[in-house]
């Protein structure tokens, strides 16, 4: 069992009785330990801590969960991670109340480095081609651009009322995914086609339908493999593969153009371009065509404030919103599979209960929790901070490490098992979801910066979810799934469902 308790390194505890103390607080009367004496992996000049994660290094083939796991048990609730190449120093935080104190004092103008390739390739490349617009996108963007493209998306992405009326839309595109999946099962039901695939062309269709307004047409069987439709997902899957390498391990491409970083920069351009003549043809369309309001797709209610603004946006939430969405279905199914009680209970509200469904947004939400798509959120600081009784400067890279304290017995009891129902059951329950840190699952990110795709990735999972669970028992042959951690968490082929009619 792992109990927050029981961190070696620290005098603090916080968590065991399930009361959190702010540590900034608690220690301000003791002189604040530097930022060299935080606990970390040695690391050595230029290559900071690689040699680590050589063969014979401590951290060798350690990856996600796994990896997040073994620096926490050896160093505590704050690892410091030197840069290397150039790169940031990276704090990495596995305390809710640290990770509290750094989002909500960020919240003001959250940056969110991240994709620095991207933001180079946009802010740098596409400079020096002439580009001269005041905005990049909402991912790449920070500070007031960031708040002025957000500003113009955030009524239409996040009010409820407004993502609700693609109710319909994405049932319809559900049912048509279901009849797919029909038609390519095998003798021993299971899918013949790269499951992976398959639920991105359903994601793809999702989003496509909802940002721009058309039917891509992603389930047409006689879909050539050099369509766009499949050249967008196979790019988007490269996108995901070039900024792991360049952002998230080391690399020198800050000091030196490699293979990586040169295909990267075609690669952005490509998938710029695509994206472009998706949205092109839609909004050539759309001046011909009168909707009203709450039949407008999110491109058509943007163009009706700015289209160039429309079209940046519409480009990232197609980028953002595809991957995402089809890795956490597929963990979705998965546990669903090896849990048939729960996929039977499930299966009993979706077909008794047509208007109120809590069970199917547990479900979700607990699959979330289990098998997350992403590990951590990041922020850089503003300013200088205490944590944890280290004083943290300006301008670290902060992970807050979700996945891992997500896990935590402390936070959730029963920690690896999939329980849905721990986010219904009464507050007397020890299952009790409001006993954890609120800042221990933060799957969708925090506040201004959050998600701006959260309600839409929900609806769309819950609509096409009580459509699979109506028709198929989902089953699972053999060995556990194996999940490989990039920029977001991927399945690992086989894809051993078995999608049996009811
Ligand atoms: C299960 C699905 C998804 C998960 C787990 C997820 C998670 C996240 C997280 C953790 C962030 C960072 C938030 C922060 O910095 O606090 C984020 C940002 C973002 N997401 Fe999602 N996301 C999902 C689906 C989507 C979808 C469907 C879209 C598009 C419709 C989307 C578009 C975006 C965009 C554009 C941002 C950047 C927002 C900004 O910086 O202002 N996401 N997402």
């Amino acid at each position: 069992m792992q109990n927050c308790a029981t961190v070696k390194h620290r005098s603090v505890i916080y968590c065991s009785t399930h009361r959190y103390f702010n540590i900034a607080t608690e220690t301000t009367t003791q002189p604040l330990k530097t930022w060299e004496e935080i606990p970390g992996p040695p690391s050595l000049p230029i290559i900071g801590e690689i040699h680590h994660f050589l063969p014979g290094g401590s951290l060798y083939k350690l990856e996600g969960y796994n990896l997040q796991n073994h620096l926490y048990k050896t160093y505590g609730p704050i690892v410091k991670m030197k840069g290397h190449f150039g790169g940031p120093d990276v704090v990495m935080l596995f305390d809710a109340e640290s990770s509290a104190q750094i989002l909500r004092a960020e919240n003001n103008s959250p940056k969110r480095p991240g994709f620095m390739s991207l933001e180079y390739y946009r802010k740098v490349v596409k400079r020096k081609k002439g580009h001269s617009d005041k905005y990049t996108g909402l991912i790449t963007d920070h500070g007031q651009e960031w708040r002025e493209l957000r500003s113009a998306i955030n009524p239409i992405m996040l009010q409820p009322k407004s993502i609700k009326a693609y109710n319909e839309a994405l049932d319809e595109v559900a049912q048509d995914m279901v009849a797919r999946m029909k038609s390519l099962r095998n003798e021993n039901n299971m899918i013949k086609t790269k499951f992976s695939e398959e639920i991105n062309l359903w994601s793809l269709e999702s989003i496509g339908l909802i940002a721009l307004g058309v039917r891509l047409n992603s389930f047409d069987f006689n879909l050539p493999m050099d369509s766009p439709v499949r050249k967008l997902i196979k790019m988007v899957h490269e996108f995901f593969a070039v900024a792991d390498i360049l952002d998230f391990k080391p690399s020198i491409w800050r000091f030196y153009p490699t293979k990586t970083f040169k295909r990267a920069m075609k690669l952005y351009d490509e998938l710029e371009n695509l994206n472009a003549e998706f949205i092109k043809k839609t909004v050539m369309r759309l001046k011909t065509e009168n909707k009203p309001d709450d039949e407008k797709s999110v491109l058509e209610k943007l163009i009706d404030v700015d289209e160039k603004v429309a079209v940046l946006i519409a480009s990232d939430l197609l980028f953002a919103g595809v991957d995402t969405v089809a890795n956490t279905m597929i963990f979705i199914f998965y546990l669903l599979a090896i849990n048939p009680d729960k996929q039977n209970k499930l299966r009993e509200e979706v077909m008794n209960k047509p208007d109120r469904r809590p069970y199917i947004k547990a479900c979700i939400k607990e699959a979330m929790r289990l098998m997350p798509v992403a590990f951590g959120n990041l922020r850089e600081t503003s300013r200088e901070y205490n944590l944890l009784g280290y004083r943290i400067p300006k301008n670290v890279f902060v992970i807050i490490c979700h996945q891992h304290m997500a896990l935590m017995e402390c936070h959730y009891p029963r920690p690896h098992e999939y329980i849905p129902e721990r986010w219904l059951v009464d507050k007397d329950d020890p299952l009790y979801y409001g006993n954890a840190h609120p800042f221990a699952f933060s799957i969708f990110g925090y506040g201004a910066r959050g998600c701006i795709g959260r309600r839409l990735a929900e609806l769309e999972m819950e609509v096409f979810l009580a459509r699979v669970i109506e028709n198929f028992q989902i089953q699972w042959l053999g060995e556990p799934i194996k999940v490989r951690q990039s920029v977001v968490n991927y399945v690992v082929e086989p894809f051993n469902f078995i999608f049996k009619d009811v």
